[in-house]
C-alpha cells in the first residue's frame, strides 16, 4: 500500500460534516461506507479525488493536482477523464489499491439539486472482469479459513470473477498453502486470527467483513448458490472460505444485481487427488513462470506445449499442468484422445483451425449474466456457437472415449444461435442505445418504425428536386444540421422566387434558410420514428441478452467441452510436431529411452538426448563437471514425469514410468532476499520440507545440496541427505553434485547408483558431450571451463599446478571423507541402522560394547 491515508474519509472533510456543501457531503459519506478503498467520484466527464486520496493520485498517476474551493475551504483535487479511467485505475491496482467507481446515477437534468451518486462497482486485483485489464490467463481472488475448533485445518476457495471457475480444497495447513501456490491469486480474504503467510508477495491480502466467515452465515451463501453445503464441501473451514469469497465476490458487484447467476459449478477436490507440486517445484521447473537466471530468459514447459487456439484452451492447458493428475485411469483416457489426434492429422488439423474461431465464451457468458455483454459480445456467442457443428463433424469418426464424449457433451445450442442470428445484424455497433443493432424482420413494430424512417427519409430527398421545379429556383438546396434540423437553402438572388408557405429559420451571408410546415411534420415523423426505434432496439436487445442469460449453464458445460477438446488438440499437435512418444503408465521405475528436455531442446539445435533407468526408490548420484548437462537432465526427468500425468505425451523414444504423488525440487540458489532468508537458509528450509514430506511414490531432484555452506559442512549434510533418502525416505532421487567424495556413499548403498556426464578433455580444452553414462565422473573440469569463461591464463596455469600438487586427493574413487577415519565398514553400517530414539540405555550401551569389541579386532 502505497499510503493508506488516502483511505477512509479525509479528516478535514469529517471536520467540516456540517458545513459541506451537498456534493463533498456525498463524497465524504462514500468515503465512509468504503473505507478500503479509493473513492473515485464523478464529476460530469471526470472522476474525482480529493484531499489525501487526490494527493496520491496525482503522484500516481502523474495528474495535476488543483484545489476545490467553496464557502467552507480549500480541498486539494485530482480527477482522471471518464473515458480513460480503465488505464489510471489499472496503476491504482498495482500499487495495490481497491478502487471503488462512484458513478452518477441519475441525469443532472433530472434534479434542481446535487446529482445522486452510487458506487457502481469495487475494481480488485482479483475480482477484475473489464476486458482491458485481462488476458487470457485466469485471475483468481481466494478465502482461507480456518475450522470451528480453529486448528490446523483449513478451508481454501478460489474463484475467477470473470470466468466463474470456482475451485475448493481442505487440508491441514501446510498442504493447504500449496494449494495456494498452484493458484497464485491475485488477491485473497482471510478468515479473523488467521496469519497471511501463506500468500506471498504477489497477492494482495484483503480485509473483509468477518461476519462474512460466520459458518451459519457462509453455510446459507453456499446454499444458495451450490446446494446443501455439507454434501458439496469436505469441511466447516471449506464452507466457511466459500461463503466469505461469495459475500466478498457480490459485494464487489456492487450497483449490480447482488447475486453471480452465472456461478453455477463448484470444483470441490482433494490435494491428494492430483500430482502436487508446490511453489518450490513449479519455480525451479519452470511450469509457467521463467526465472532468467544470468539474464537468459527461457520458455516455460506452458509455453513449450501451447498450442491451443483459443483462450479457453490456454486456460484448461494451464490448469492440467498446474494439477495434474494421479489416477491412472484419467491419464490414460487423455493419452488415448491425444494418440488418436496425433495419428489423424487431417481430425487434428481441422480442429486446430475450427478451435480459431472460438471466442472466450466462459467471459462472454459471465458478461451476459451480469448483463454487461454487448451486441458484439452476443455475435461473438453466435460465431462460436456457429463452430460446434463443424467440430462434432470433424470428430464424428472419433473413437477414444474422452473425444466421443466431448463431442457428446458439444451441444450446438442451435435455438440460442438461431435466435442470436435472427435478432442480430452481422456487424452491431458497440454503443447499445443508438440503434443499428437489431436486423430487419425480427419485429414487425420496429420494421414498421423504420419504415416511416425511410419513408420520411425518400420524401425528404425527393424534395429537393420538387421544389426547384415548384419555385423554379435552380439553385435551391435542401440540407439537414444538427441545431436546426431539415431546412431549405435559397441564396439571397433567387429570395423574390419563395414561395409563401416558406418559414425563415437562418440567415446566412449569402443565403436564406426556410422551412415548410409538411417538412416540419415530415421531420417529426422521422424523428419520432428514430428514437422510437433505438429505444425498440434497446429493449429487443436486453430481452434477447436475459433470454440467452436464461441459458447459462448450457453455454457453460460447451465452454467446458471447447476448453477440453482445445487442450487435446494442443497436445496432440506438440506431440505430432515434435516426435514426443506415449509413455506407458504403471512401470515399477522410471525407464526413458532418448530423454529429451522439452523446453532445453527448443532453443539447442544439438541437444543430445540421454536415457533414463531408475528402478523405484533409487538414488542416483551423477557428478560431472560444470556446464556439463546435470541439471538440465534431472528437470528434462521432471518434466516428462509432470507431462505424462498432464495427459501429454513425452519427448523421447519411448518412455514406461509409475504415476508419482509429488515432485520435489531442491535446484538451484534461489535467494529469499526479501524474505530476509540467505541462499543456505532457503536451501536447508527447502531440504527440510522434502525430507519430512516426500515418500516412497515421490521424484526428488536435488542440485547440489550443501553448496552455499562450508565444504566440510556441505559435503558431510549431502552425504547424510543421500543416505536418509536412501534408508528412510525411499523416494526416486537424482542427486547433482560436485562433491567426487559422494560417489563412494553412492557406491556402498544398495538401491544408489552412480552416473555421470563425461566431457572429453582433449588437450587443456573441454568439448561437453552432454551424454550421461554409468559410474562416477573421472576428474574436474572446473578450472578449463574456468579458462572458457575467460578467466586470465596465469591464474588457470597456477590452478593446473595446485591440482597436480594435490593429486590423489581430488580423485573420486577415494572413499567418502575419511570420516569413518578407517573403522570398519560394518561398524558404520550398524551405527546408521541404530534408531536412537528407540534405544534404551540398557541397549545403547550394549551396543557400544559390541562396537568397542568390533573396533578392537
Ligand atoms: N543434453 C544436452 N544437449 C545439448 N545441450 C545441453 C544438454 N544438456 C545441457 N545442455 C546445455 O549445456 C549447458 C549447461 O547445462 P547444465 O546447466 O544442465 O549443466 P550443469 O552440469 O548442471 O552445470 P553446473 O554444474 O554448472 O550447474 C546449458 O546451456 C544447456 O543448454
Amino acid at each position: 500500500m502505497d499510503d493508506a491515508d488516502a483511505l477512509g474519509p479525509p479528516a478535514k472533510m469529517r471536520e467540516r460534516r456540517g458545513e459541506l456543501t451537498p456534493m463533498l457531503s456525498q463524497y465524504l459519506d462514500l468515503c465512509e461506507r468504503y473505507p478500503d478503498s479509493l473513492v473515485l467520484f464523478q464529476v460530469g466527464d471526470f472522476y474525482e479525488t480529493f484531499c489525501e486520496a487526490a494527493e496520491v493520485t496525482a503522484r500516481l498517476l502523474e495528474i495535476t493536482l488543483t484545489k476545490r474551493e467553496d464557502s467552507t475551504g480549500r480541498y486539494p483535487m485530482a480527477g482522471i477523464p471518464v473515458d480513460s479511467a480503465e488505464s489510471y485505475i489499472e496503476t491504482l491496482l498495482d500499487a495495490g489499491y481497491r478502487v471503488a467507481v462512484a458513478d452518477q446515477v441519475q441525469e443532472p437534468s433530472e434534479t434542481t439539486g446535487v446529482v445522486d451518486r452510487a458506487v457502481t462497482r469495487i475494481v480488485t486485483p482479483g475480482t477484475l472482469t473489464e476486458d482491458a485489464f485481462l488476458d487470457d490467463d485466469n485471475v483468481f481472488v481466494a478465502a482461507l479459513a480456518d475450522g470451528d475448533d480453529h486448528g490446523a485445518e483449513r478451508g481454501l476457495a478460489v474463484l475467477d470473477v470473470s470466468t466463474g471457475d470456482f475451485y475448493a480444497t481442505g487440508g491441514e495447513a501446510g498442504a493447504v498453502a500449496d494449494e495456494i501456490q498452484r493458484f497464485a491469486p491475485a488477491e485473497a480474504v482471510i478468515a479473523p486470527g488467521l496469519s497471511a503467510d501463506a500468500f506471498d508477495g504477489g497477492t494482495m491480502v484483503t480485509p473483509f467483513r468477518p461476519d462474512a466467515f460466520d459458518p451459519e452465515r457462509a453455510g446459507g451463501k453456499v446454499a444458495d448458490y451450490f446446494g446443501d453445503p455439507d454434501t458439496v464441501l469436505g469441511s466447516t473451514a471449506e464452507v466457511r472460505a466459500c461463503g466469505a469469497l461469495l459475500a466478498y465476490a457480490e459485494y464487489t458487484r456492487a450497483g449490480e444485481a447482488d447475486r453471480l447467476d452465472y456461478l453455477n459449478h463448484l470444483t470441490r477436490y482433494d490435494p491428494r487427488e492430483y500430482l502436487l507440486l508446490d511453489a518450490t517445484a513449479l519455480r525451479s521447473l519452470e511450469l509457467f513462470e521463467r526465472r532468467a537466471l544470468g539474464g537468459e530468459a527461457s520458455a516455460t514447459l506452458f509455453d513449450t506445449v501451447n498450442e491451443t487456439a483459443s483462450a479457453l484452451g490456454a486456460r484448461r492447458l494451464t490448469d492440467w499442468l498446474r494439477r495434474p493428475l494421479l489416477d491412472e485411469g484419467e491419464i490414460a483416457a487423455r493419452h488415448d484422445a491425444v494418440g488418436e489426434l496425433v495419428s489423424d492429422v487431417v481430425t487434428r488439423e481441422s480442429l486446430h483451425d475450427d478451435l480459431r474461431d472460438v471466442y472466450d465464451v466462459e467471459r462472454l457468458v459471465s458478461r451476459v449474466s451480469r448483463g454487461r455483454a454487448n451486441a458484439r459480445d452476443l455475435r461473438s456467442l453466435k460465431s462460436t456457437l456457429d463452430v460446434v457443428p463443424r467440430l462434432r463433424e470433424a470428430l464424428s469418426d472419433a473413437d477414444s472415449d474422452r473425444l466421443r464424449d466431448l463431442r457428446e457433451r458439444l451441444d450446438p445450442c442451435e435455438d440460442v444461435r438461431a435466435r442470436i442470428g435472427s435478432a442480430l445484424v452481422a456487424e452491431p455497433p458497440i454503443e447499445l442505445t443508438e440503434g443499428g443493432l437489431i436486423d430487419e424482420g425480427y419485429d414487425a413494430d420496429l420494421d414498421d418504425l423504420r419504415a416511416t424512417e425511410r419513408e420520411g427519409k425518400a420524401w425528404i430527398d425527393d424534395l429537393e428536386a420538387d421544389e426547384r421545379e415548384r419555385t423554379g429556383i435552380d439553385s435551391l438546396k435542401v440540407g439537414v444540421n444538427q441545431v436546426h434540423g431539415y431546412y431549405i437553402e435559397v441564396t439571397n438572388p433567387n429570395l423574390d422566387a419563395v414561395p409563401d408557405d416558406y418559414q425563415r429559420r437562418q440567415t446566412l451571408k449569402n443565403s436564406e434558410r426556410f422551412v415548410t410546415p409538411e417538412l416540419k411534420e415530415r421531420e417529426e415523423e422521422i424523428v419520432t420514428a428514430e428514437e422510437r426505434a433505438d429505444d425498440l432496439e434497446y429493449a429487443l436487445f436486453t430481452d434477447l441478452r436475459d433470454e440467452v442469460a436464461a441459458e447459462t449453464e448450457r453455454i457453460q458445460a460447451v465452454a467446458d467441452a471447447l476448453a477440453a477438446l482445445d487442450a487435446l488438440q494442443s497436445l496432440a499437435t506438440v506431440a505430432a510436431e515434435r516426435d514426443y512418444t506415449r509413455p506407458e503408465l504403471g512401470a515399477d521405475g522410471f525407464h526413458i529411452e532418448g530423454g529429451r528436455h522439452p523446453v532445453v531442446e527448443r532453443t539447442q539445435p544439438n541437444f543430445v538426448p540421454n536415457p533414463t533407468d531408475l528402478d523405484r526408490g533409487t538414488v542416483a548420484v551423477i557428478t560431472g563437471p560444470n556446464m556439463a548437462g546435470k541439471s538440465t537432465y534431472m528437470r528434462q526427468v521432471a518434466l516428462i514425469q509432470v507431462l505424462v500425468q498432464a495427459g501429454s505425451f513425452v519427448p523421447a523414444e519411448a518412455a514406461s514410468l509409475p504415476v508419482v504423488d509429488r515432485v520435489f525440487t531442491r535446484v538451484g540458489a534461489s535467494d529469499d532476499i526479501a524474505g530476509g532468508r540467505s541462499t543456505f537458509m532457503v536451501e536447508m528450509t527447502e531440504l527440510a520440507t522434502i525430507l519430512r514430506a516426500a515418500s516412497e511414490e515421490s521424484l526428488v531432484l536435488l542440485d547440489e545440496v550443501g553448496r552455499g555452506t562450508s565444504t566440510t559442512d556441505g559435503l558431510a549434510l549431502a552425504r547424510a541427505t543421500v543416505e536418509h533418502v536412501h534408508d528412510v525416505v525411499g523416494a526416486t532421487t537424482l542427486f547433482a553434485t560436485h562433491h567426487h567424495e559422494l560417489t563412494a556413499t553412492a557406491d556402498r548403498l544398495d538401491r544408489a547408483r552412480n552416473l555421470h556426464f563425461a566431457a572429453d578433455g582433449t588437450g587443456e580444452a573441454v568439448d561437453f558431450t552432454h551424454r550421461l553414462r554409468e559410474g562416477p565422473a573421472g576428474a574436474s573440469y572446473g578450472v578449463e571451463v574456468a579458462r572458457s569463461a575467460g578467466v586470465p591464463d596465469p591464474v588457470v596455469s597456477r590452478a593446473h599446478e595446485l591440482l597436480d600438487r594435490e593429486g590423489a586427493a581430488a580423485t573420486p574413487d577415494e572413499p567418502a571423507v575419511a570420516a569413518n577415519g578407517g573403522v570398519d565398514e560394518a561398524v558404520f553400517d550398524r551405527l546408521r541402522r541404530t534408531d536412537i530414539a528407540n534405544t534404551t540405555p540398557l541397549e545403547a550401551l550394549d551396543l557400544l560394547a559390541e562396537l568397542k569389541a568390533a573396533t578392537d579386532e
